[in-house]
C-alpha cells in the first residue's frame, strides 16, 4: 500500500511545498494535518497534538480563534479580491505604524520573502550602491540575492547556499558572522562606500533562537547611518510575536528605561502574525525611502493580491486582538516552557542550553552555552533533536521538524498544555539517560 508521504512524493517535490515541512532533518514520514484549533494540530489518523509550530508564527492567538474566523467569512462573502484599495488595508497598515513608529510608511505584500526582496531592491534603488551585508545562518526568505548563507531549510540540510543564485549575485552579499562586531566594522571599514544595506533579524530565529548580543542592533544602525548605508531590519518572524513591537520594542524600551536614545532602523518587514494565518506581509520604514516606491518613485514593486481583501480582514482581526495582556500571557507561557524543559534536561543530565529573545525560545541538545554565530549554533547535536522530536511527537506534542527553528507557543497554550510538553520531555530525557 502506498503511504500518504509516497503518494505526496510521487506529485509535490520531497513530498511538501515548503521545504521545512520535511522530516528530513528527523527522519520519518510526516502526516498530513487534518484540522487545528486552540493550542492544538490533529493529523489525518485524528491524533491530536500539542502544537509548537503554530504554522511558523502566525497562529499566536491559537488555530482558528472564532472572531478571526468570522471575520475571514464576512470579508469572503463580500468578494475575494478587487485590485484596488480597499479600506481595511489602509487600517491595517495604520494598525502596524501605531505599535512600530518606525513603519512611518508600509507596503502590503504577501510573503515575507517579497518583503525583504523588495526591501533589498529599494535599498539599492534609494542608494545606487550594489553590495548587501548579510549575517551566516539568518534566514531572510527565498529571493537570490538572500539565499547565501541562509538558515532554516537550507541550515536544516547543511547546504546553506542555494544552487541557481548566479556567482553575480551572490558576490554582491558579503556574509559576516552574526554578532561579530569587528567582522561588521572590518566590512564598512572596506566597503563602506558599495555597501547599500545591512539585513539582519531583529533577533536571529532561523538558527534556533539567539538573543541578539547587547549593542549588535544599535551598532549596526550607526554604521548604516555613517556609511550612507539602508539599515533593513528583518521582523517577519519576531514582529507582533518577539513582544508587542517586536524585537526592536524590546530593545527600545529597554533603553527607554535607561535614557538611552533607541536606535531606529531605516526599513524593516514583517509578515506571519500581521496575516494571522492568511498571506499577508509588509514592508515599512522612513517615508522618505518608501516613496521611492512606485507609483510615487523609481523602485518598482506591484502584486495582483498584495492588501488581498479576505487575508487583510485575518490580519487585522488578529491585531486587533494582542492586547498587552496577550503578550503577558505569552511571555509567561514561554518563560513556563523554556524554564520547566531546561529544568528538566539539567535534572536528567543531557547538557542544553536554551535560546531565548522575547516570547521565542529554542532548545539547543548537546551546548553548553547558548549560540550566538551559526557556527556555534551548528555544533549542536541534531541527532538528539531527531529523538527528541519523535519521542515527543509519540507523546502527542509537535515540535519543528528542525534543530534549526524556534519553538512558537499561542495564547491558547494554558496550564494543560504546558503540563503536557513537561511530561513529554521529562520521559524522553530520563530515557536518554537511561540509553544513552
Ligand atoms: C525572518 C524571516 N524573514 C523572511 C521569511 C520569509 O517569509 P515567507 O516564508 O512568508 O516568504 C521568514 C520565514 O519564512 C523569516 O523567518
Ligand atoms: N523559521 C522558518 C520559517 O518560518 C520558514 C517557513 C517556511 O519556509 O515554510
Amino acid at each position: 500500500m502506498t503511504t500518504f508521504a509516497q503518494r505526496a512524493a510521487a506529485i509535490l517535490p520531497g513530498g511538501v511545498n515548503s521545504p521545512v515541512r520535511a522530516w528530513n532533518g528527523v527522519g520519518g514520514e510526516p502526516v498530513p494535518i487534518a484540522s487545528a484549533r486552540g493550542a492544538w494540530v490533529t493529523d489525518a489518523n485524528g491524533r491530536e497534538y500539542v502544537d509548537m509550530v503554530g504554522s511558523w508564527g502566525p497562529a499566536i492567538l491559537g488555530h482558528a480563534h472564532p472572531t478571526v474566523v468570522q471575520a475571514v467569512q464576512e470579508a469572503a462573502a463580500r468578494g475575494l479580491s478587487f485590485g484596488a484599495t480597499t479600506v481595511r488595508e489602509v487600517e491595517l497598515a495604520e494598525e502596524i505604524r501605531a505599535r512600530y513608529a518606525p513603519a512611518e510608511r508600509v507596503r502590503l505584500v504577501s510573503t515575507g520573502t517579497e518583503a525583504t526582496m523588495t526591501a533589498i531592491r529599494l535599498a539599492r534603488g534609494a542608494t545606487g550602491r550594489d553590495v548587501i551585508v548579510k549575517f551566516a545562518g539568518l534566514y531572510h526568505g527565498h529571493s537570490d540575492s538572500l539565499l547565501v548563507a541562509a538558515g532554516s531549510g537550507l541550515a536544516t540540510a547543511g547546504v546553506p547556499d542555494s544552487a541557481g543564485v548566479t556567482r553575480g549575485t551572490a558576490a554582491d552579499t558579503i556574509v559576516l558572522p552574526y554578532g561579530d562586531e569587528n567582522a561588521l566594522t572590518d566590512a564598512f571599514a572596506e566597503h563602506g562606500p558599495r555597501i547599500a544595506a545591512v539585513i539582519t533579524e531583529a533577533a536571529p530565529a532561523n538558527m534556533g533562537t539567539v538573543t541578539p548580543p547587547l549593542g549588535f542592533n544599535r551598532l549596526i544602525a550607526t554604521l548604516c547611518r555613517n556609511e550612507g548605508a539602508v539599515f533593513v531590519v528583518d521582523e517577519v518572524l519576531t514582529g507582533f510575536r518577539a513582544g508587542p513591537a517586536g524585537y526592536w520594542g524590546i530593545e527600545r524600551d529597554a533603553d527607554l528605561a535607561t535614557g538611552v536614545d533607541p536606535w531606529q532602523p531605516d526599513l524593516v518587514t514583517f509578515g506571519k502574525v500581521i496575516g494571522g494565518g492568511m498571506p499577508v506581509a509588509a514592508l515599512g520604514g522612513r517615508a522618505d525611502l518608501m516613496e521611492q516606491l512606485a507609483p510615487l518613485g523609481p523602485v518598482y514593486q506591484a502584486g495582483t493580491l498584495s492588501g488581498n481583501p479576505v487575508a487583510v480582514a485575518a490580519g487585522l482581526a488578529t491585531m486587533r486582538l494582542l492586547t498587552d495582556d496577550v503578550y503577558a500571557g505569552l511571555s509567561r507561557t514561554a518563560d513556563a516552557l523554556a524554564t520547566g524543559v531546561s529544568d528538566i534536561l539539567t535534572e536528567a543530565g543531557v547538557r542544553h542550553a536554551v535560546g531565548r529573545a522575547g516570547t521565542l525560545f529554542s532548545v539547543f541538545l548537546g551546548l553548553a552555552q547558548a549560540p550566538v554565530t551559526f557556527e556555534q549554533a551548528a555544533a549542536q547535536d541534531t541527532a538528539a533533536f531527531g529523538r527528541l522530536f519523535h519521542a515527543l511527537h509519540e507523546s502527542g506534542v509537535h515540535l519543528p521538524p528542525s534543530a534549526f527553528e524556534t519553538w512558537f507557543v499561542s495564547h491558547q497554550h494554558g496550564h494543560v498544555e504546558i503540563e503536557h510538553v513537561l511530561d513529554a520531555v521529562r520521559a524522553w530525557a530520563n530515557s536518554e539517560t537511561a540509553h544513552p
